[in-house]
């Protein structure tokens, strides 16, 4: 294109646009790890806003090794529900407090309702079983499910329930000395909360997911990148907090209907033919090709500016 066609068309689409006097102005860069503890009203979780429309949400039960206890299982529900609907949020990071990620199922805390569940007889404890496990995995399906996308910053260990965390995560980052284990089948489980359902989504290699799956062996952060688990390893926790913040300001920049159409729309294709991700697209871009987004984008494009200083609407 011209510099003469693209000054005609950077005049069309301005004058398209409704006036805007403000541009996005990243606000200043708050501390990412929380030693104050939970945020109310939660009591397993730390979420803050480090930069804008970036929320953190960090696990936050550090002398337990962020193990996920009952209120964790809630927890999670409601604080995905509030970030799905919070307009000032456009990505998400989630991380751990204190020396590991997780370690997974809190073993103390959640024995009695795995090992003794309720009911009048076997009907019914099965039914309650039942219950009791939709429960829990709503608990990461909620990540899947938020618009916003999710990244996981992954430094020790990241045992059992944490896979299932991290594979309903749509990007996953991790620290030179973070190490994955699929644990269930050590305390006599098979892992029913997403692992066997998403890991071999996430990973190319079918026999390493069984391989992962059947042996419980740990998994390194070198082998995670190559396998495909992790997208990048830091050299540490602050390189990758600093990295992880980076990478969600680029996303928060952009068009959050291109952001949050592309996580849709990603994971609906991922459960899909080719043919039905196509004809869900179409249906999709019916709608959602009509924002203005697309031209403030385009415009910038061409103007050679960064998404950072184009204002869009709250979604
Ligand atoms: C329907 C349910 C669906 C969900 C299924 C999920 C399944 C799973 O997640 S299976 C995996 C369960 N987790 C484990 O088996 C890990 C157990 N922990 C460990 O092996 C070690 O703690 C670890 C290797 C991670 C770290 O060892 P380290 O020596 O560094 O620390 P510790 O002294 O052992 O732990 C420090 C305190 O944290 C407590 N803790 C650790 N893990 C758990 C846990 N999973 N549940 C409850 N509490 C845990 C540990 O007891 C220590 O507490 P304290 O004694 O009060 O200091």
């Amino acid at each position: 294109m011209s510099a003469g066609q693209r000054a005609m068309l950077s005049v069309l689409f301005r004058s398209a646009l409704p006036k805007y006097g403000r541009m996005w102005r990243p606000v200043p860069v708050r501390t990412m790890s929380s030693s104050d503890g939970p945020t109310a009203p939660f009591t397993t979780l730390a979420v803050s806003q480090p930069a804008e429309s970036v929320t953190h949400v960090q696990l936050h039960r550090p002398a337990k090794l962020n193990a996920m206890n009952k209120a964790f299982w809630r927890e999670m529900v409601e604080c995905f529900q509030q970030i799905s609907d919070d307009q000032t949020c456009r990505v998400v990071l989630i991380s751990g407090a204190g020396s590991t990620f997780t370690a997974g199922l809190d073993l103390m805390d959640m024995a009695g309702d795995i090992l003794q569940p309720e009911g009048d007889d076997s009907a019914r404890i099965a039914w309650n079983v039942r219950k009791l496990i939709k429960r829990y995995q709503e608990t990461f399906s909620v990540l899947e499910k938020c618009p916003k996308p999710v990244v996981a910053a992954v430094h020790g260990a990241c045992i059992g329930g944490g896979v299932d965390l991290i594979t309903a995560c749509d990007i996953r980052l991790c620290t030179q000395d973070a190490w994955f284990q699929v644990k269930e089948v050590d305390i006599g489980l098979a892992a029913d909360v997403g692992t066997l359902q998403r890991l071999p989504k996430v990973i190319g290699s079918r026999s390493l997911v069984n391989e992962l799956a059947l042996t419980a062996r740990k998994m390194y952060a070198d082998e995670a990148k190559s396998s495909g688990l992790v997208s990048r390893v830091f050299p540490d926790q602050e390189a990758m907090m600093a990295g992880a913040l980076d990478m969600a300001a680029e996303i928060a920049a952009r068009s959050p209907v291109a952001v949050q159409g592309t996580k849709i729309n990603l994971i609906y294709s991922r459960d899909h033919s080719v043919a039905e991700g196509l004809d869900y697209m179409a249906a999709w871009n019916m709608s959602m090709l009509q924002t203005q987004d697309v031209m403030k984008s385009a415009q910038a494009t061409m103007e050679k500016k960064s998404p950072k200083e184009t204002l869009f609407s709250k979604l």
